[in-house]
């Protein structure tokens, strides 16, 4: 449907093609799918905003997951950016996710920490969601910590457990959506990115040996993941075609940022706090809600600050030092 213009959140553009509804020339429809994605000199627009503002460049990018936002709170040197104030930037609108990027140092290591971050259910597309991954990447960030609360699928799970995540099911992929769909954007990354190496297996080992370090013992794991639209929990068929599937946690992120680091060949660490136990039987008398994901949250809030903070150490010494 060429020619045919619209203006959503103050952008402009043509509308990409599967319009029906055009009215005096102007894309009558306001749904997600109909806004126009990033353009590149956008995403360059909003690192060179945070890059004219910050005296040091950013070599890990962390996104705190629900409750884990005082990841962020250990930062040397902070400088911070609430998301209302950023060029093109998304806002948070979740409880748990204030909404902040801040950039400082975290075991020496220049760093940016999204405190905060967007989620499909917010009614943001997952390019939206993603799009600061990207932005990292313009600011000069070559490895992604990306962090989440998850619903605990397999048995042995337990509450405050931490899954590092050795793959993914993007089920949102299967139903077709997938934050790289669109034109590509080649300065980005490939049209067709493998995904058979998303997470780095070295930094899943080290992960796990800084659990046991820390005293996880037997709490500490590498699983799938998977994420859901959300903002419904699953139900107890749902859940049970997930584990069928070969899911251990489940979760409303992290997939779409994996996938979108990928691409622009990042490195990926991800991990899960399982916050709540799938509930996999029809006569259980709990319901899970986000008040008990916040709360396991905050109950691992000194764990995951020094789990992170060592392993940032250990990319710092094994890796940085040795490129710079
Ligand atoms: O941002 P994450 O994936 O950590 O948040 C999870 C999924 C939902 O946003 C919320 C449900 O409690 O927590
Ligand atoms: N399901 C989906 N997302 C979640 C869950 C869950 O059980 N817990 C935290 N985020």
């Amino acid at each position: 449907m060429t020619g045919v213009t619209k203006i959503i959140n103050g952008n402009s553009g043509k509308c990409n093609g599967h319009c029906k509804s055009v009215e005096n020339g102007n894309c009558q429809r306001k749904d997600s799918t109909h806004e126009e994605n990033y353009t590149y000199e956008m995403i360059q627009q909003t690192a060179n905003y945070l890059s004219q503002r910050v005296p040091f460049e950013p070599k890990i990018g962390i996104i705190c997951g629900s409750g884990l936002g005082s990841l962020a709170q250990q930062l040397k040197q902070p400088i911070e950016f609430p998301y209302s104030t950023i060029p093109n930037f998304p806002v948070s609108t979740v409880e748990g996710h204030a909404g902040k990027l801040i950039f400082g140092f975290l075991s020496n290591v220049p760093v940016v920490c999204m405190q905060g971050r967007f989620h499909f259910y917010e009614g943001y597309p997952l390019w939206k969601c993603a799009m600061p991954v990207r932005v990292m990447k313009l600011m000069g960030v070559c490895q992604l910590i990306a962090t989440n609360a998850a619903g605990g699928l397999h048995k042995n799970y337990k509450v405050g457990d931490i899954m590092l995540v050795k793959d993914h099911i993007n089920m949102m992929g299967f139903a077709g959506n997938n934050p790289l769909q669109g034109p590509n954007e080649e300065r980005f990354g490939p049209r067709f990115p493998p995904m058979n190496k998303a997470y780095d297996k070295e930094l899943i080992q080290r992960g796990i040996e800084i659990g046991k370090e820390l005293g996880l013992k037997d709490n500490i794991h590498t699983g799938v993941y998977t994420c859901l639209g959300g903002p419904n929990f699953e139900t107890v068929a749902e859940l049970r075609a997930l584990k069928m599937l070969g899911c251990d946690a489940v979760g409303m992120s992290t997939v779409h940022e994996v996938i979108t680091a990928r691409h622009c060949d990042m490195n990926v660490l991800a991990f899960s706090l399982i916050t709540n136990e799938c509930i996999l039987e029809y006569d259980s008398q709990s319901e899970p809600n986000h008040e008990e994901v916040m709360d396991a949250a905050k109950m691992r809030e000194e764990l995951l600050q020094k789990f992170v903070a060592k392993i940032i150490d250990y990319i710092n010494k094994s890796r940085l030092t040795q490129n710079s």
